[in-house]
């Protein structure tokens, strides 16, 4: 399975999200520049975390404009799988690829630490690894982690079974302490802790590799296995 791992200017996870494609789960992965357009020969995309343009204007916001995101929309609509990690979660709401929106922490501090994580759908491509209702141990980094949206969209997210991952003990203030959510089709997943850092012992956690072996699994399903 081939992997693109795209960089904007100011990302910082990038490196530790090829590690986990190529030395953990043991697939191909690349490094796609922003200002590229073209990802068609790629089977998944993950959007790294990192300060990609500063935060400036509001994080994820400049870099929703790149020419990477139209591939990425290109991409999501024939259901390739599309993970956003932390600021590429925050860049899949700025680009309307993911409803709400990140507002800065509760306590506006940065918040930096190893976080319970209840995973709330198992039945994703992205957490089919995981036991229903299963709480893992996660890493969360970020200033603007405070996930929001309004009533309507949160019922609509409910009904479509799209709150994947929430916080057991809210670190930020995220509204109904939504941790990840994913589009109606279940192929464009963001999610504000960190699976890319959680991949082996010595880490701390080996939890984070399941996301990407849940990613393995399903395209084996649908394109090994049944050739
Ligand atoms: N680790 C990250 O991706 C940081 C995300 C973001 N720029 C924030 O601090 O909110």
């Amino acid at each position: 399975m081939k992997f693109a791992v795209i960089v904007f200017p100011g990302s910082n996870c990038d490196r530790d999200m090829l590690y986990a494609i190529t030395d953990a789960l043991q697939e191909e992965a690349h490094f796609v520049w922003h200002s590229e357009s073209d990802l068609s020969s790629y089977d998944a995309i993950l959007l790294p975390g990192g300060f990609s343009y500063g935060d400036y204007l509001r994080s994820g916001a400049m870099s929703s404009t790149s020419p990477i995101m139209r591939a990425v929309k290109e991409e999501a609509g024939k259901g390739k799988p599309v993970l956003g990690v932390c600021n590429g979660f925050q860049i899949l709401l700025e680009a309307g690829l993911l409803p709400g929106a990140m507002l800065a922490n509760e306590n506006l501090s940065f918040i930096c630490r190893n976080i319970p994580v209840r995973v709330e759908q198992n039945d994703t491509l992205f957490t089919n690894a995981f036991d229903q209702k299963e709480d893992i141990i996660l890493p969360i980094a970020h200033g603007d982690g405070n996930y929001y949206c309004d009533d309507a969209t949160y019922q609509s997210l409910v009904e479509h079974d799209q709150i994947v991952f929430t916080y057991p003990s809210n670190p930020n203030g995220s509204v109904h302490d939504i941790a990840g959510i994913c589009n109606e089709q279940g192929n464009v997943l963001g999610m504000m802790p960190h699976p890319e850092r959680a991949v082996e012992a010595l880490l701390g956690s080996t939890d984070g590799l399941k996301i990407f072996q849940s990613i393995l699994t399903n395209w084996r399903e649908a394109h090994v296995l049944n050739t």
